[in-house]
């Protein structure tokens, strides 16, 4: 710009800082310009041969706006003495402003305008911003998307599930895996994907107090996910920051609830004893909503016709304040069948809605399951029989789901859906999964002292140092607690842990060991703390100067993780079978590298040998998972009692007929209702396509590529740290605002998730890790890199010539709870153009450019914007006019999937509705009405430029 073109009332933007928005020229003196930007109430003076400022004129037919609002069509410009006088209408009249009376807030979005306004960059950033929506477009559609950056390893039951699960709309399920499969982790990673695609973004975790932190962790160090705790002191400090104008209001209006802790936090962790004992809490848990709500644990949800546990009414309350639901627990009879009704009533009660019928249904499963198999391995000859069959079990739906091109599957799925627990319940089993360590029962029968002379048998006896007053007494006289000093001792230094069934028993025992033999031990109980018990735990786990045993409760350890450890003791046994398998899953879990040793000490001639004798030859309770052990109690009952109350004769016959039933049971669930459940659960195929995708989006350097070129825009320096491994820090150019979650020393990261899973202090980088989709976020929503010009030195085209790159992406409107980008992706179109109009896009591609195009320097670039300005503008309207087919095509696709996922769902409630009238219309309504809603806004949806490159030929 020259000297002489600055004149008072002039307006300039800074192509630096754009968010000053319109400036005008307030002095010129001598060498220097001052601008005053009255919508950032700012003033700037620069030096007059290198100001970062543009010159702004509105052109014929653009929209102008006054300070007091008022907008104006330009349609004539008049220049006196520098200063622009627009002659604009109003849609009436034509009025002459002078620009010295245009809004302070400019907001050039689109980017020729930009352009234009001198808000352009370099080369990199155009790279940068094509690189993040055509990254972004792979992504969404990527079936591997969510699931890419957890820090796991890739374990196909799991992915399966939470592929399956993460992928609907508000799934409400039961993760049901067997003990120790990884059913926090399953939640961890359709939490996960959920918040990632959008599908959820305020979600609650309900877990029994001692598993607080381990979730706190978990969902940190493996999903990145930052959860809150909220208990009673953090609740009534939340309730106490209400400010003095809110405490006003509310005692005012006699209101003191305002404030609602669970609003302040998107991510919420606590426990489920916090929110029975405390109705404030759990009516605000309730009245903040939820898009997702996990409950860990769920076999506590206790239900029968008559009374619903507290725990069950809680979580029963606030299911209904979330739109998904996950309940976990590896032993969802353990209760009776009538609270795992219960809670499958929670997760679909249009589907479970009578326990007799349910009861009563569970006789077709093995018939549906051979048809099932059948149809599976002969889908195309269908026997007559079979066909009725089918017909009664699926009704008039048979015809149409046979009619289709994936009959069989759908016909299954239709069998699987409304016969068992269909979609609603997940469980794998460590005999479908294999490669789990044996486990190995080391009995040890000890003689009964004298001192239980009175306790020997029934439930008493399995704990008879309970009803012992004295604790010195049953100390020093149950040989079991000699017989543990010894065997730690032997076993010195490997690490145990112990169970037994009390707290009481648990403190005594640890408070012996430490003090009177001097081996090192923690005790983990319901009495301690959380800080206390995380405590306990991790001194437990310490490898060089930790505990070498952990005395812990049945409640204090439930759900934990000691697979590090490879000797179990069981000091008593526990009445229930799945209590047995809770214990023993404590080591029996993912990670666990040796045999396990099951320690069972147990006194001779009472009901701790009839225990131990009933797991081991009634059950096989010890060395396999028992899945059907609390059937098999409740059906030899009467035995049992008598057998642990000392009858002796009773002891075969419990024996026998628990093993009979054992094999009954399991031979007929293998058959019915297990093989309907694992067919839902883990499909293999599927698992390993997906593993595949995930490992492919993994094993290409592009993530670190792409952070790259990121980085070197917006000043993150990088140092060399190892193999895979980087330092990240802020550089002199460092642009804060666009990086999230670079501490100011740096941060160590690794791009490999081998290397991930055992270095912790890592930061695992993958598409999904926080800083790389804050930085995507950051680059689209900012006006980064739409618009740049650069040079291209090519001899097929005369000096001069100009180019215009452009890319544009799918905008479609909508309310968030559409989901939209499901159906419609971004869909970046690349096009180039000449200002005669030709389509160049295949024979430039955009690499070739990025490598033939070269920057110009700001100043020389700056007097040329105003000079090419008609021809850019030309350009334009060649590539809108390019862009425009390409719309319909992909406003069609978008209604495909739409109706692809919403037409089976619609028409599955509509199926169940004939069998149950608690299905209301209004639910069925309700997904036609979110179809048509999306279908409208699908209408509306255009393709907005999203950034330009002009290229000037030399
Ligand atoms: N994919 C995985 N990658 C790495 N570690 C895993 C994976 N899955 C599970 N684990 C580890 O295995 C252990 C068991 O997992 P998790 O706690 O999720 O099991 P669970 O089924 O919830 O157990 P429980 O029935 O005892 O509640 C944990 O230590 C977990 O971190």
């Amino acid at each position: 710009m020259e000297t002489s073109e600055f004149v008072i009332g002039q307006r300039w933007v800074s192509h630096n800082d754009s968010v000053l928005g319109l400036g005008i020229v307030t002095d010129v003196s001598g060498r220097r310009v001052t601008l005053g930007f009255p919508a950032a109430d700012e003033e700037r003076t620069y030096a007059i041969d290198n100001a970062p400022l543009s010159r702004i004129i509105f052109q014929l037919g653009e929209e102008i706006e006054t300070f007091d609002g008022a907008k104006y069509i330009v349609r004539a410009v008049e220049d006196l003495d520098g200063v622009l006088m627009y002659h604009a209408d109003d849609g009436e009249n034509i009025h002459p402003i002078s620009e010295v009376k245009l809004a302070g807030s400019v907001n050039f979005s689109a980017p020729h305008q930009r352009l234009f306004a001198g808000q352009f960059e370099r080369n990199g950033a155009f790279r940068l911003r094509v690189a993040t929506l055509q990254h972004l477009d792979r992504l969404r559609a990527s079936p591997a998307q969510g699931l890419i950056g957890a820090r796991t390893q890739h374990l196909p039951h799991q992915i399966y599930i939470a592929n399956e699960v993460a992928r609907r709309h508000a799934p409400r399920v039961l993760l049901a895996d067997e003990v120790g499969l990884g059913k926090t982790i399953e939640a961890g990673l359709i939490l996960h994907d959920q918040l990632q695609t959008g599908r959820a973004h305020r979600a609650l975790i309900v877990v029994p107090d001692s598993l607080v932190h381990q979730w706190l962790v978990e969902m940190l160090r493996r999903f990145n996910l930052h959860f809150s705790i909220i208990d009673q002191s953090r609740y009534d400090a939340l309730k106490e920051e209400e400010d003095d104008v809110d405490a006003l209001v509310n005692h005012i209006f006699g209101d003191d609830d305002s404030v609602n802790p669970f609003e302040s936090e998107q991510l919420v962790l606590c426990s489920l004893d916090f929110l029975v004992n405390s109705e404030k809490a759990q009516k605000d848990a309730q009245a903040a909503g939820w898009d997702m709500m996990v409950v860990d644990e769920a076999h506590h949800l206790e239900w029968s016709p008559e009374q619903a546990s507290p725990e069950y009414q809680v979580v029963e309350s606030l299911s209904e304040a979330s739109q998904g639901l996950l309940l976990l627990t590896a032993t969802p009879e353990q209760m009776g069948v009538a609270s795992h009704f219960a809670r499958l009533r929670l997760l679909d009660p249009a589907r479970f809605h009578d326990l007799e019928a349910f009861r009563e249904e569970e006789q077709d499963y093995e018939a549906v399951n051979q048809v099932v198999h059948r149809l599976r391995d002969n889908p195309d000859s269908i026997s007559a029989a079979d066909k009725a069959t089918l017909a009664e079990w699926v009704g008039d739906d048979l015809d149409e789901l046979l009619a289709r091109d994936d009959n069989h599957q759908a016909v299954i799925d239709a069998l699987l859906d409304r016969h068992g627990t269909g979609r609603v319940l997940f469980r794998n089993t460590r005999a479908a999964i294999q490669g789990f360590p044996e486990r190995q029962p080391l009995p040890e029968p000890l003689a009964c002292p004298p001192l239980y002379d009175d306790t020997r048998y029934d439930v008493a006896g399995l704990s008879p140092e309970v009803s012992v007053p004295d604790e010195e007494q049953w100390l020093a006289e149950d040989p079991r607690v000699a017989w543990l000093e010894k065997k730690l001792a032997g076993l010195r230094p490997a690490k145990v842990v112990v169970i037994c069934a009390n707290a009481s028993t648990a403190m005594a025992l640890e408070h012996y060991l430490q003090l009177r033999a001097g081996i090192r031990s923690a005790a983990f109980h319901e009495h301690l703390s959380l800080i206390e018990r995380d405590r306990a735990a991790a001194y437990f786990a310490d490898t060089e100067q930790g505990a070498q045993a952990l005395i812990c409760s049945e409640i204090g350890s439930e759900g934990r993780n000691f697979q590090f450890a490879h000797h179990l003791v069981l000091f008593d046994l526990p009445a229930n079978p799945d209590l047995l398998e809770q214990r023993i899953g404590r080591l029996d879990r993912i990670g666990q590298t040796e045999a396990i040793r099951i320690h069972i000490p147990y006194l001779q001639g009472t009901s701790q040998e009839v225990q131990y004798r009933w797991f081991q030859e009634g059950l096989n309770a010890f060395a396999e998972s028992c899945s059907v052990g609390v059937s098999v109690k409740e059906h030899v009952e009467d035995l049992w009692q008598q057998a642990l109350a000392g009858d002796s004769e009773s002891l075969e016959p419990l024996i026998a007929r628990s093993a009979e039933e054992t094999d009954r049971l399991k031979a007929l669930l293998h058959n019915g209702r297990d093989a309907l459940i694992e067919m839902n659960s883990c499909r293999r195929d599927v698992a390993e396509a997906l593993i595949e995708s995930i490992e492919q989006e993994e094993s290409s350097a592009q993530v670190r590529d792409y952070l790259m070129q990121a980085f070197d825009i917006l000043g993150v320096d990088v140092e060399d740290h190892s193999e895979h491994a980087d330092v990240l820090k802020p550089g002199e150019q460092y642009q804060a605002g666009m990086v999230t979650g670079l501490p100011d020393d740096g941060l160590t990261v690794t791009w490999d998730r081998e290397q991930a899973l055992h270095r912790e202090d890592m930061a695992f980088m993958s598409w999904e890790h926080p800083m790389v989709t804050g930085v995507m976020d950051s680059v689209t929503s900012s006006g980064l890199g739409k618009a740049a010009l650069s040079n291209l030195s090519v001899k097929a085209l005369p000096a001069g010539s100009l180019l215009l790159e452009a890319v544009f992406a799918v905008h479609c409107p909508a309310p968030e709870n559409l989901q939209l980008t499901r159906y419609l992706p971004v869909s970046p179109l690349r096009l180039v153009v000449d200002v005669n109009g030709r389509d160049l896009s295949a024979a430039l591609p955009h690499d070739k450019l990025n490598e033939l195009c070269s920057n110009i320097r700001r100043r020389t670039a700056q007097a040329i914007v105003p000079r090419i300005r008609a021809e850019v503008e030309t350009m334009v309207d060649h590539v809108e006019g390019l862009a425009g087919p390409h719309l319909k095509p992909l406003q069609q696709q978008a209604l495909d999937r739409l109706d692809q996922a919403f037409v089976p769902e619609i028409h599955r409630l509509e199926a169940l509705r004939r069998v149950n009238p608690a299905i209301r219309q209004e639910e069925i309504d309700f997904l036609r009405q979110q179809q048509d809603a999306a279908r409208e806004a699908i209408s509306h949806a255009s393709l907005a430029l999203e950034g330009i490159r002009v290229i000037v030929t030399s």
